[in-house]
């Protein structure tokens, strides 16, 4: 896509090509037009350029070729969606599913309904709803239309943390059963980490960085790997499961980089994300020994970055080909020495799995 759309006190200059799968997350402080950017995706607001999804043009300024929003094949949920409240949730369901063709149905209900759990809410109306079964019902509606992209503007920022952690699983699910690519808009770098494959960072209208989202939190140079949320993502598989002490070990995808976490019951085999959070990664120049901390990792300095606080700096430490981010004080890295090329043991203290 390349988007300009120029207001009086801000301008969208974009030109980004995305993956035709996964989730693009598109990421930035407030204002600095995300919102703007999917609305220009969807064709409600107008901007110039040229939009292409999937080898179809929705877009395209030289050739004065404009597909109005109501026929572009999306699915937009916003933060707190409009369901209508005078319509049961099947209702609501049937509205999203009239607007589309037969023959341009390639999205089940049914099977709409059993990954975001709400086969059992058919007959309610949104008004008896909690906030998180509501979105998971606004969700299905947008699929309910076959969408060829799925466009979701912040869609658990009005949820509680319980809410959010209760709805992150059935967007996980969707994606890797529907295939259906997802561009979403987000403030929480959690979520960027439990779902992103991609990631976009927006500053002021402009596109800052873009690229796989475990590379990108991975970046020293920008505001996300800043703050206590820091930290990397892993893509791996649950390796082995030990019975006896419950917890399970993982193994990143080049099998380098291995961590025990708390069992959770995922099996052995099942792809998974650990989130390693800078602060709970320190480095020691030799292996511990008479430490509680069970996972050591040889690895070897790559890079040093600023941290938000003077006094803090974050280390970005390569483990076969996978890498941590460590929070240390300043006055640490210098008593150790670290400088890139040097090999180090990095300490885990926890880590999360995502399923
Ligand atoms: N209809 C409008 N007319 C003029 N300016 C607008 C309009 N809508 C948004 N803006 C401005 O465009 C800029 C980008 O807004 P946008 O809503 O896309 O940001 P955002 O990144 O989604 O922000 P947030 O994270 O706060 O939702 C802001 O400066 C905003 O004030």
């Amino acid at each position: 896509m390349q988007l300009h759309l120029p207001r009086p006190a801000f301008e969208l200059r974009v030109d980004l090509e995305l993956p035709a799968r996964g989730v693009t997350a598109l990421f930035g402080p407030s204002g600095c037009g995300k919102t703007t950017l999917l609305r220009a995706l969807a064709g409600v607001e107008r901007a110039r350029g040229r939009v292409m999804v999937a080898g179809e043009t929705w877009q395209d300024d030289t050739r004065r070729l404009f597909v109005p929003p109501h026929l572009r094949p999306v699915g937009y949920v916003i933060q707190e969606a409009a369901l209508f409240p005078h319509l049961d949730v099947r209702g609501n369901l049937e509205y999203g599913l009239r607007r589309t063709p037969q023959a341009r149905r390639r999205i089940a209900l049914p099977e709409v309904l059993e990954l975001l759990g709400i086969a059992h809410l058919m007959d309610r109306r949104p008004a008896t709803l909690s906030g998180g079964e509501r979105q998971r019902v606004a969700i299905a509606r947008a699929l309910a239309t076959s969408p060829q992209l799925l466009l979701l503007d912040e869609p658990l920022a009005a949820l509680d943390a319980r809410r959010k952690a209760e709805v992150l699983p059935y967007l996980d699910a969707l994606q890797a059963r529907l295939g259906v690519p997802i561009v979403y808009v987000t403030h929480s770098v959690d979520e960027v980490a439990r779902l992103a494959d991609h990631l976009v960072l927006l500053e002021a209208g402009l596109v800052l960085a873009h690229g796989p989202a475990s590379g990108m939190l991975a970046r020293l140079d920008f505001p996300l790997s800043l703050g206590g949320d820091a930290g990397v993502v892993l893509e791996g598989t649950v390796a082995e499961r030990d019975a006896h002490w419950q917890l399970a070990r993982f193994e990143a995808e080049d099998g380098a980089c291995q961590l025990w976490t708390r069992d959770h019951g995922v099996p052995v085999g099942r792809a998974v994300r650990l989130r390693v959070l800078a602060r709970d990664v320190s480095i020691a120049r030799a292996r511990q020994v008479d430490t509680s901390i069970g996972n050591q990792l040889r690895g070897v300095v790559d890079a040093l970055g600023d941290d938000e606080h003077p006094g803090l700096v974050l280390v970005r430490v390569r483990v076969g080909e996978a890498v941590l981010l460590s929070r240390l004080t300043r006055r640490s890295a210098h008593a150790l020495a670290l400088a890139p090329g040097l090999p180090v043991w990095a300490q885990v203290k926890t880590v999360a799995l995502m399923e």
